[in-house]
């Protein structure tokens, strides 16, 4: 399956004398119908990494291809054209509107770049509420839900633009492990059942290995790459067996 993110020695410096390096030589793709999570411990790039990733930073070396265009070089303006076409954003603080009810947050950004009528983008917000599991809580403020349902009704925005691709800044780090569970679930369902590609930065190791792919990473460099998926299927070799 062509990926939706390819990197090539991505990298990003700031200046200074010597410069600091967040982010150095990242070789990475991320897939559709995949949740790929980010490791590794406190400040070696995970976040700068993810920033890159989803066109909010931009890289001072290096390529990013977005279903295989590279847009490192792009304006600001085409680059935001992108993030919010294609990308949606679950970060580890929900930001919802405390006045505004779960159903109200999620139309909020369904009329605004929908341009939809009232009536529609009410439809469409229960649609992405019922796929999160709050079809029964739609009418409530956000101090009236659980962390993890705020951070579901979190997810069912980042859902408005329908984006091919999921990013989340630890999404589940204010999260009880019932809570964190739900919304891991949540993700899971995203990439498998609905074929988005999925990629969070975590600490939680239980989150890690239930990934299908898994970017270690250590002081601005990937380390590793551990990938649990299935292997795809090769080619017929060798000869077709003969009838007899
Ligand atoms: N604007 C900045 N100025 C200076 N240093 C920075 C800046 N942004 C990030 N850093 C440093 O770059 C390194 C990588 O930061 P980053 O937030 O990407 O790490 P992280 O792996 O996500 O960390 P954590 O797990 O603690 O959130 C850290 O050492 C951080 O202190």
């Amino acid at each position: 399956m062509s990926a939706i993110l390819e990197t090539r020695n991505l990298g990003r410096n700031l200046p200074g004398d010597p410069p600091i390096v967040l982010v150095r030589d990242v070789n990475v793709t991320i897939e559709p119908g995949a949740f790929t999570t980010i490791v590794g411990p406190s400040g070696c790039g995970k976040s700068s990494l993810l920033y890159l990733l989803g066109l909010i930073d931009r890289p001072t070396t290096g390529e990013l291809l977005v279903e295989g265009r590279e847009v490192s070089q792009l304006s600001g303006d085409e680059r935001a054209r992108i993030r919010l076409a294609r990308f949606g954003f679950v970060f580890q603080f929900h930001f919802l509107l405390p006045e505004f009810s779960a159903l109200e947050n999620v139309m909020l950004p369904i009329q605004r770049l929908g341009r939809l009528p009232i009536a529609q983008a009410r439809e469409q917000a229960l649609g992405l509420l019922a796929g999160v599991g709050l079809e029964d809580k739609h009418g409530k403020t956000p101090d009236r839900l659980s962390g993890g349902e705020r951070q579901r009704v979190a997810i069912a925005r980042a859902l408005a633009n329908d984006p091919i691709l999921i990013l989340g800044d630890e999404p589940t780090g204010n999260l009880d492990s019932h809570n964190s569970a739900r919304v891991v679930e949540t993700l899971h369902a995203l990439a498998h059942e609905q074929g988005r590609a999925v990629a969070c930065v975590t600490h939680d190791p239980g989150i890690a290995e239930a990934s299908d792919v898994q970017i270690e990473m250590l002081d601005g460099r990937v380390e590793n790459v551990i990938d649990r998926r299935p292997a795809k299927p090769q080619g017929l070799l060798g000869r077709e067996p003969s009838a007899d």
